[in-house]
């Protein structure tokens, strides 16, 4: 069983919610997953996890959600080598905003790749113009994320 250390952006809850189930499913999987409420790179990144899930929402224009936005910040500055540290993304958008659709998580996705993490499945988005139950898209998506870790 893996030690997955969650982290998430959220403007409204929803991300955050999604955030919330998510962990605790991976926990009646038997991991031992973490949900990092002010993530610092310290606890999340250099106490080594097995593995890293990122559930973020988009904002303002493809923008990482505030919350976040220190955890990335300080990711980008000291570009710690991941070594293939195990990743999986989860952004929640709306494919109404064109370009910038799920952008957060593209910006994640593109960060962990450059610092040498292993996607271990492509980034999930979830599209708020689709579905009003992101559960519903991200729970089949957790499952074979997790159990290729
Ligand atoms: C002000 C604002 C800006 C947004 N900008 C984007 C965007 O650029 N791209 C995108 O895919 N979704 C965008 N969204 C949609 C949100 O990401 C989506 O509604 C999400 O489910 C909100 O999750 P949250 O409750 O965790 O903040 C935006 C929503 C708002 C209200």
């Amino acid at each position: 069983m893996a030690r997955i250390h969650v982290v998430f952006g959220s403007v409204y809850g929803a991300a955050e919610q999604l955030a919330q189930t998510l962990t605790q499913t991976l926990t009646g999987k038997g991991h031992q997953a973490v949900l990092f409420d002010n993530p610092d790179l310290a606890g999340v990144i250099q106490d080594r996890p097995d593995a890293l899930l990122v559930v973020t929402s988009t904002t303002g224009q493809g923008d990482i959600p505030d919350n976040l936005v220190p955890f990335f910040v300080a990711l980008k500055d000291a570009f710690p080598m991941l070594n293939g540290l195990p990743y999986g993304v989860v952004t929640l958008g709306d494919s109404s905003y064109g370009d910038t659709y799920c952008g957060a998580g593209e910006q994640f996705d593109t960060l962990l790749d450059e610092l040498g993490g292993h996607a271990v499945s492509a980034p999930l988005k979830v599209d708020a113009c689709e579905t009003l139950d992101p559960e519903g898209d991200a729970l089949p998506w957790l499952d074979n994320w997790s159990a290729a870790l």
